[in-house]
C-alpha cells in the first residue's frame, strides 16, 4: 500500500509486549497511550498485534465503510473472551447464523413494539422503591448492586416473562466471575482452555454452571408452561423454525441467545443508571433542572409512552452520561485483510480496538470534554461517530431503543422519589470488566423525598 504510514507502536517489553500494564489496569493504560501517541497506536500482547483507533473517521471506516475487512473476532473452534460465556449468541456469532438470528429477534426491539413493555418496566421500578421504603429513610446501599438487581428484573420480566430475583445472590457473583475471566482471556493468548483445571478455570466453570442452571431453568419453565407465553422474545425463539419450516433452534443455540440477552440486556443498562445517578449526585444544578422537568409528569401509574417523548432534559442527561461513562468503552474487531485507515497501514490478522471512551472525550469534537454538561445534547447537532455508545454499522446494539426507554423510565422514577447521597465524596474510579463500571461499587444513602 503506497502512501500509507505505519501506526506508531507503544513502547513495551520485548517478550511480553504490553501484557503487564494492560492486565494490571487496561483502562488507564489505554488512556495513557492515547495521550502519548494519538488517535492511532499499536501495541502487542505476546504475539498478538492490536491497533487502538480513537478518531471518529477511523471508527466509521472500521465499522461501516470497511466493515467487510473488520469482522467480529470470535472463532467457535477456539473460543476466547465473551464467546467463552455467550457461545454463539447474537453478540458473538458471525455470518449467516448471526444474520438469521438478528432478523428473527429484531421485531421485539423495534421502537414501535416497545411501548407495550413500559408497564412491566415501571412495575419493576416501583417494586424497588417499595423495597427501599421498607429499608427505612437514610438506608445505606450499594447503588451498583441495586441497579444490577433492578435491570436484571426488567430484562427477565420483559424478554422471558419470569423473575430470577430469588437467585440474585448467586447470579451476580457468577456473572462477575464469568465476565472477568472472559476479559482476562482476551488479553492473554496463552490462557488455557476451560477444561484445564487451573484455579481460575475452576472458578469460571462453577460460575458458568450457575448461569447455565438459571438459563436452562428459564427455558424449561416456559416449555412446561407455554400458556404463560405472551409473544415475548423467548416465545419467538422457541417458535422459530428454519427457512424450510424444519427443526427449531438447538437447545445450545437457545441457551446462547437467552444468556446473551440476559447478560447484554442488564449489565450495560445497570452501569448507565449507576453512572447517571452518580453524576447527578455530584451536579445538583443538573439534578434540580431534571426534577423540574419531571414535576409536570402525571402519577407514575398513569405514565403514557408519549409522556416520555417530551422529556428532553432527561434524554440529554442520559446521553451526557453515556458520553462521559460509556458502559461499553471499547469494541474489538479482527482485521481480515490488510487495510488502510485514514492513511495508516493496518496488517491482516491484527485486532482493531475502537475506543468509544476516547471518541467521547476527543477534544477536537467536544469542548471541555471532561465536564458533565447535559445541555450540550439539547438541540440537534450531528455527532456521527464522535458519539456512539451503542456502536455503529450492522452490528449496532439491538437493544438501544429498549435501553433508552428503560433508563428514562427508571431514572425518572428514582429521581422523583429519592435523593441519593454519595457516601464517598471522592471521584469514583472506573474499571473496565467488559463494561465500564464504578470500581468497588457506589455506597450511597437513600433519602425519601416528600411527595409534592
Ligand atoms: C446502555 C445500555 C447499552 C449499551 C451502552 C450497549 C452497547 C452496545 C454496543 C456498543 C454494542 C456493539 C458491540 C460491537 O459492535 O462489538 C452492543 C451490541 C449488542 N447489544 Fe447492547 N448495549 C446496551 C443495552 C443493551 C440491551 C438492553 C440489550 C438487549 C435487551 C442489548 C443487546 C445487545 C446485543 C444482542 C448486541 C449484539 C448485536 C449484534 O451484533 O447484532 N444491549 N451493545
Amino acid at each position: 500500500m503506497p502512501n500509507t504510514r505505519p501506526v506508531p507502536q507503544a513502547k513495551g517489553d520485548f517478550l511480553l509486549g504490553h501484557l503487564r500494564p494492560l492486565a494490571a489496569d487496561p483502562f488507564r493504560t489505554l488512556s495513557t497511550w492515547w495521550h502519548d501517541y494519538g488517535d492511532a497506536v499499536g501495541f502487542r500482547v505476546l504475539t498478538r498485534q492490536f491497533y487502538m483507533l480513537s478518531h471518529p473517521d477511523m471508527a466509521e471506516q472500521a465499522l461501516v465503510r470497511q466493515a467487510d475487512k473488520f469482522v467480529k473476532m470470535y472463532d467457535p473452534q477456539k473460543p476466547k473472551g465473551l464467546e467463552l460465556v455467550l457461545g454463539q449468541g447474537l453478540v458473538t456469532s458471525r455470518g449467516d447464523l448471526w444474520r438469521n438470528q438478528r432478523r428473527l429477534m429484531q421485531p421485539v426491539f423495534q421502537r414501535g413494539n416497545l411501548s407495550a413493555l413500559q408497564p412491566q418496566i415501571v412495575a419493576a421500578g416501583r417494586e424497588m422503591l417499595r423495597r427501599w421504603h421498607r429499608l427505612g429513610d437514610g438506608a445505606q446501599v450499594n447503588l451498583c448492586s441495586e441497579m444490577m438487581r433492578l435491570t436484571l428484573e426488567v430484562i427477565t420480566q420483559t424478554m422471558f416473562g419470569t423473575s430470577v430475583l430469588d437467585r440474585i445472590e448467586a447470579i451476580a457473583p457468577a456473572l462477575d466471575t464469568a465476565l472477568r475471566h472472559a476479559a482476562a482471556s482476551l488479553l492473554n493468548p496463552l490462557s488455557l482452555p476451560p477444561f484445564v483445571p487451573t484455579p481460575g478455570n475452576r472458578a469460571f466453570n462453577r460460575a458458568m454452571a450457575t448461569l447455565d442452571g438459571v438459563v436452562y431453568g428459564i427455558i424449561e419453565q416456559r416449555r412446561a408452561n407455554p400458556a404463560a407465553a405472551g409473544g415475548d422474545l423467548l416465545d419467538m425463539l422457541l417458535r422459530a423454525r428454519g427457512e424450510d419450516g424444519g427443526a427449531g433452534m438447538s437447545d445450545r443455540q437457545l441457551r446462547d441467545e437467552v444468556l446473551t440477552i440476559f447478560s447484554a440486556g442488564h449489565e450495560t443498562t445497570s452501569n448507565l443508571l449507576s453512572w447517571t445517578l452518580y453524576l447527578l449526585a455530584r451536579h445538583p444544578d443538573a439534578l434540580g433542572r431534571l426534577r423540574r422537568e419531571l414535576q409536570d409528569l402525571p402519577a407514575e401509574e398513569d405514565w403514557q409512552f408519549a409522556d416520555l417523548q417530551t422529556l428532553e432534559y432527561c434524554k440529554a442527561v442520559l446521553n451526557e452520561s453515556l458520553r462521559l461513562r460509556p458502559p461499553v468503552g471499547v469494541i474489538m474487531r479482527k482485521i481480515r485483510e490488510d487495510a488502510e485507515v485514514e492513511g495508516y497501514r493496518l496488517a491482516a490478522g491484527s485486532l482493531a480496538l475502537i475506543n468509544i471512551f476516547n471518541l467521547h472525550h476527543h477534544p477536537q469534537f467536544w469542548s471541555d470534554p471532561e465536564r458533565f454538561q447535559p445541555e450540550r445534547f439539547l438541540g440537534n447537532q450531528s455527532r456521527r461517530f464522535a458519539f456512539m455508545p451503542f456502536g455503529a454499522g450492522e452490528r449496532i446494539c439491538i437493544g438501544n431503543h429498549f435501553a433508552l426507554l428503560e433508563s428514562q423510565l427508571l431514572l425518572s422514577l428514582i429521581v422523583r422519589n429519592y435523593a441519593i447521597e454519595l457516601l464517598d465524596p471522592g471521584e469514583a474510579e472506573m474499571e473496565m470488566v467488559v463494561s465500564l463500571r464504578p470500581k468497588g461499587g457506589l455506597p450511597v444513602r437513600l433519602k425519601r423525598l416528600a411527595k409534592p
